[in-house]
């Protein structure tokens, strides 16, 4: 089983409202789709981020994932954006003849009073069982005592990682991995110690915590996970262990 994060910063343009990176999306759903016909990526669970959909809204809402709100105008905003990018994904997917059918979280997860995302997946395992490749994405979950807050992909990528026993695990971003204090992509990262010098938030509009969060997220994880950019979704389908590896 492969667990794939399409990084939002790498699919959209985050320097305009709510549009796509058209070539970067059509270079990561042609890798897809080579690495299921080649039979190298044959159990795969995708999920993508947020970038220029998503991120603004909850912003403007003032929701984070720990922020949360009771105004359903706000669900509507941030959670309609997503679906609307998670459409976008599925239709450059589905024309390459990838099976991709949508997973929305908000549907289907919710954290409990202590912030702790509960994620169902047997759904996922099912689909992936019956030829289907599922694309979740970063969304708004209902929040003991909060209203929603926002569930980001990482967390996703992290929940079923560890609930499906995923082999491989990997976030392609708009970085080639992990950079060091002069931006070298960092090969191995072991703990944050070694890294949080360099680690900081996206350079885009991100409620959710950018490079210092996700490798917060990964090292958590029981199997390793590779971060590296989007040119490197082939190479990470096939086998290799692009850009930077967390363990
Ligand atoms: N040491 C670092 N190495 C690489 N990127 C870093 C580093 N520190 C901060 N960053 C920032 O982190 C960003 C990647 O995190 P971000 O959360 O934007 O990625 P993403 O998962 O692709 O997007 P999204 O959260 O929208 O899904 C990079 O674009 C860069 O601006
Ligand atoms: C902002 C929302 C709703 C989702 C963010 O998901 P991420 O881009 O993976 O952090």
């Amino acid at each position: 089983m492969i667990v794939l994060k399409l990084g939002g910063s790498a699919i959209t343009d985050k320097d305009r409202p709510e549009t796509l990176d058209g070539e970067s999306l059509e270079t990561a759903a042609d890798a897809i789709a080579d690495g299921l016909r080649s039979g190298s990526a044959s159990s795969l669970v995708i999920v993508h981020g947020g970038g220029s959909f998503g991120h603004a809204n909850a912003s403007e809402h003032g929701v984070t994932t720990t922020a949360g709100t009771h105004d359903v105008a706000a669900v509507h905003d941030v959670h309609g954006a997503m679906k609307t990018l998670n459409e976008f994904v599925l239709s450059r997917l589905v024309d390459r003849d990838v099976p991709a059918v949508p997973v929305h979280p908000f549907s289907t997860a919710h954290r409990d009073e202590a912030g702790r995302l509960v994620l169902p997946t047997g759904q996922v395992e099912t689909m992936v069982a019956e030829g289907f490749v599922p694309v979740l994405h970063g969304d708004l979950v209902a929040h003991t005592g909060r209203g929603v807050t926002v569930v980001s992909g990482d967390e996703l990528v992290a929940a079923l990682a560890l609930d499906l026993a995923a082999d491989r695990v990997g976030l392609c971003s708009t970085v080639p991995g992990v950079l060091d204090d002069a931006d070298a992509v960092i090969d191995e990262i072991a703990s944050l110690e070694e890294v949080a010098a360099v680690l900081g938030d996206s350079d885009s509009t991100d409620v959710t915590g950018g490079m210092a969060a996700k490798v917060e997220t990964l090292l958590e994880l029981d199997a390793e996970a590779s971060i590296f950019g989007i040119e490197d979704v082939s190479a990470f389908l096939a086998g290799k262990t692009p850009g930077t590896t967390v363990r």
